[in-house]
């Protein structure tokens, strides 16, 4: 009765999650919640003291619940040898896309730091960490032998892959988890130890079918983004109000899930997990042409709205070279402050490149780099600089956002469909054909922007 299942059940099993980050960090604290001793490693310093002080950098996991787990046991590390204690090892480390290849080396430098710590004795190692279909045999199981490890026999391997929504209305609990294993045994160990912090966990019988599965998720929502981006690029040519028709279309009540265009798709999995099918794709021989397509459309947006405001401010007679803009929201999706693959930091990239002087409006973002210049983002929408300047372009609608001021703007590009109807200035929309009037009453030469400082 050593096995690791049994020292799961009785509840007498370390836990040792590897990466604390936005998926790491939670599941170290509900596992610490649910009575297991936790040991967190992850490679940076400056985040472990953070921990270990009892502060959080996480935005859904705050500090009481990081110092309730420390009361209760959880060990914040960045020496592996501390992995020694461990039987069940849950990695969560950084995954992504390098010149359109999956890059994995956070993944095989962490199933190293287990392999060559892990006791001497049967542990269970689940992957959290979205991989591309085949990597837990290609990266995972290869890494364990070169190590010592024998997967399947010392080391039971499951994916596990993480469906954690930041900044979502889904309790932890609630959202089942997909455990994927190539035998019984190590289905069963890793099924065990998710049942301890969720309600339903989805047995399936392969590694192989839950990478499948975590990267089909992902990339639904990219393809059919996309399709919504690309009806909205049409609805502008033909005139007709792309949002009004998708949210008709949503009144169906089955076959089809509403989706908004947007200025284009950030974050740290739906553009990049898609990347990861298409690049397998490619690498087999078979190219899924939909996903790539669906993904060059995205990636499409932030140019295409530069080139809307530019018409826009064309027909104020200002050029965009000389125009200043005022972007309300930097990060990738509306009430997070994470700004990873930002289309709205894209479009200001663009906008800085020909020349437009910026500034920025973001409650949940202290700085952010644009090309060369550092800015500070402001808090709130302020009367007096969005008078000033020539446009304002409205990306990412937080709820902190109060849009009355904007009365006092010329000219607004509303990237999100979040503008009050009753806006007495010229509003121009993704997804609507509506132009502006041709109108040459110059504005005044912009000032500088009041939130920016050289790097
Ligand atoms: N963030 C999400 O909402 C989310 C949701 C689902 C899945 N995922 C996936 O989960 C994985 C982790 O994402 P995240 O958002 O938590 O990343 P993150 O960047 O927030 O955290 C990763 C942590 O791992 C640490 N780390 C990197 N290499 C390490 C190593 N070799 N050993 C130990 N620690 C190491 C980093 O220092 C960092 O603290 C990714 O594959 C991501 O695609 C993320
Ligand atoms: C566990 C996990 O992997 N969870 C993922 C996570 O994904 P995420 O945090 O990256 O958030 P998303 O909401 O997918 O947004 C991504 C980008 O797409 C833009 N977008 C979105 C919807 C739309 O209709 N039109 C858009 O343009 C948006 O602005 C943003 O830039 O949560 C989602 C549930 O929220 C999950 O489904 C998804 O699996």
């Amino acid at each position: 009765m050593n096995g690791v299942r049994d020292r799961i059940i009785r509840a007498d099993a370390t836990i040792a999650v590897v990466g604390l980050g936005y998926v790491g960090l939670p599941l170290a604290c509900h596992f610490t919640e649910a009575g297991f001793g936790v040991v967190g490693f992850d490679i940076d310093l400056e985040r472990v003291e953070q921990l270990r002080d009892g502060t959080s950098y996480v935005e859904d996991v705050d500090d009481d619940t990081v110092q309730q787990a420390l009361d209760q046991g959880f060990e914040p590390t960045t020496y592996a040898n501390a992995l020694e204690e461990a039987d069940a090892f849950l990695v969560a480390v950084p995954t992504g896309v390098e010149q359109s290849e999956p890059d994995m080396s956070a993944v095989r430098k962490a199933t190293e730091s287990v392999a060559t710590n892990a006791p001497d004795r049967e542990v269970l190692f689940a992957c959290c960490s979205t991989v591309y279909p085949g990597a837990t045999d290609e990266v995972i199981r290869s890494t364990l032998r070169e190590n010592g490890r024998e997967p399947g026999e010392d080391t039971h391997v499951a994916f596990t892959p993480e469906r954690i929504n930041p900044g979502g209305s889904y309790d932890f609990k609630d959202i089942p988890i997909i455990v994927g294993a190539d035998t019984d045994e190590e289905r069963e160990a890793a099924k065990t130890l998710f049942e301890a912090i969720v309600d339903d966990t989805v047995p399936v019988e392969s590694t192989g079918a839950a990478e499948m599965a975590k990267v089909l998720e992902n990339t639904y929502r990219m393809v059919n983004i996309a399709l919504v981006n690309e009806v909205a690029q049409h609805a502008e040519e033909i005139g007709v109000d792309a949002w009004e028709a998708i949210e008709a279309a949503g009144t169906k009540p089955f076959g089809f899930q509403t989706f908004y265009p947007g200025p284009g798709v950030g974050g740290h999995c739906i553009p990049v997990d898609p990347q990861f099918l298409s690049w397998q794709g490619r690498r087999s021989g078979q190219q899924l042409n939909l996903v790539e397509q669906a993904h060059a459309i995205n990636e499409s947006m932030p140019n295409h709205v530069v080139d809307r405001v530019e018409t826009a401010l064309a027909g104020r007679g200002v050029s965009l070279e000389s125009a200043s803009v005022s972007i309300l929201g930097i990060t990738y999706k509306p009430n997070v402050g994470d700004t990873r693959n930002s289309p709205a930091l894209s479009i200001c990239e663009l906008l800085d490149t020909r020349g437009a002087n910026i500034d920025v409006v973001d409650p949940h973002v202290d700085e952010v780099r644009v090309n060369e210049t550092t800015y500070e983002p402001a808090d709130e929408i302020e009367r007096d600089a969005i008078a000033d300047t020539d446009a304002v372009l409205l990306l990412v609608d937080h709820d902190a956002f109060d849009y009355d001021v904007l009365n006092a703007a010329p000219v607004v590009f509303d990237g999100q469909d979040g503008l009050p109807d009753d806006l007495s200035t010229i509003t121009v929309a993704l997804g609507d054909g509506t132009t502006v009037e041709e109108d040459h009453s110059p504005r005044t030469s912009p000032t500088t922007s009041s939130n920016t400082f050289q790097s």
